[in-house]
């Protein structure tokens, strides 16, 4: 099914560039639930878009449960709605956030990585490349309210931010901890998170595969700001505000002078990338830990 979507979008957005905008959601265009006057909504089943023209913001909420895992479906639909909003000139800023309380996202879908064919995996891991490339470079102001756990790819997309704001409970920890599951985060993982916390940071971060609390979080650096937990929307909100009193053009440019070198470094590389990806996912020894870590997962709960 995931494999067939992809194609069927990607196939769409290579004839019809310009039908790539995703249908809304039945039932939910039109004003928001207490989302006051002029809040609209469009979006996906598990990508949903709130917006505010008024502002210029619009708010991309996950909804994959039970934990946002990144399937090859929300990553289609994550960046088509991204890609509608930027070419939406009304709009200016974007914050992402969780619809599933307590988690914001568990990170790349692991169901999509295990026992499935090098097709997929080629497939599964453009997709993956292609959100990053497009939340990183975006000309769109973009924050992310962590209101829950973020590991691994789920922290990934909150690097990819301008600006983090955490929600301030114990369980909400976040960090790049693929080498908890054995495997190793990519050197462009890598790359955004030396530039997000230093070198030294980021070295150690990565070999313990650690998943900071709130209070390190910040301390780190990983996170710029850490609030109640009922203040996280606001306070995304208010940084909003700040953000877009700069002059669109300037930081935009200023934006990609920090950022297009990284984002080159795998653009000038991608299917090599994605090579790489096949020979070490479809590894015996990647597959038994990846297998390994889902059924203790899966017995958590038995
Ligand atoms: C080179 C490739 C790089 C990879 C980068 C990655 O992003 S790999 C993914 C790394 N993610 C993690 O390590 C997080 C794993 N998940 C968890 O730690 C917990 O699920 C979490 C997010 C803390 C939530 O805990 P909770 O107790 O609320 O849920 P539970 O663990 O019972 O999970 C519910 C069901 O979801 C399945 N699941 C969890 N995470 C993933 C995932 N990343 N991908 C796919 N499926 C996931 C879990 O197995 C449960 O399934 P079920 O069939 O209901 O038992």
């Amino acid at each position: 099914m995931a494999l067939m979507v992809g194609a069927r979008v990607l196939a769409r957005n290579l004839l019809r560039p310009w039908s790539r905008l995703p249908d809304a959601v039945p039932g939910r265009t039109g004003p928001a639930a207490g989302g006051g006057d002029g809040v609209r909504c469009f979006g996906s089943p598990r990508v949903l878009v709130e917006t505010d023209p008024a502002k210029g913001v619009a708010v991309i909420k996950l909804k994959n449960p039970p934990v946002n895992s990144l399937s090859l479906e929300v990553l289609t639909e994550f960046v088509i709605s991204l890609e509608k909003l930027e070419n939406d000139k009304t709009f200016r800023g974007v914050i992402v956030t969780s619809d599933c309380p307590g988690i914001f996202s568990a990170g790349l879908d692991l169901t999509e990585m295990c026992g499935k064919s090098q097709a997929h995996y080629a497939e599964y891991w453009r997709a993956v490349q292609e959100l990053w490339l497009r939340l990183y470079l975006s000309n769109l102001v973009v924050i992310a309210a962590i209101n829950g756990v973020s590991p691994a790819g789920g922290c990934l997309i909150s690097l990819t931010c301008d600006y983090r704001v955490l929600a301030d409970n114990p369980k909400y920890s976040i960090g790049l901890n693929e080498t908890l599951l054995g495997i190793v985060a990519p050197s462009w993982f890598k790359d955004t998170l030396v530039n997000t916390v230093g070198h030294r940071t980021a070295e150690r971060a990565l070999q313990l595969g650690l998943l900071f609390p709130p209070a390190e979080a910040l301390r780190v650096g990983i996170v710029d700001q850490v609030v109640p937990e009922d203040q996280v929307h606001s306070a995304a909100l208010s940084v909003m505000a700040r953000w877009l009193a700069i002059p669109d053009h300037a930081r935009q440019l200023t934006k990609n002078l920090m950022r297009k070198p990284t984002a080159d470094r795998l653009v000038k590389q991608r299917d090599a990338d994605i090579q790489y990806f096949l020979q070490f996912i479809s590894r015996d020894s990647i597959q038994k830990s990846l297998r390994v870590y889902l059924d203790k997962l899966r017995q958590k709960k038995g």
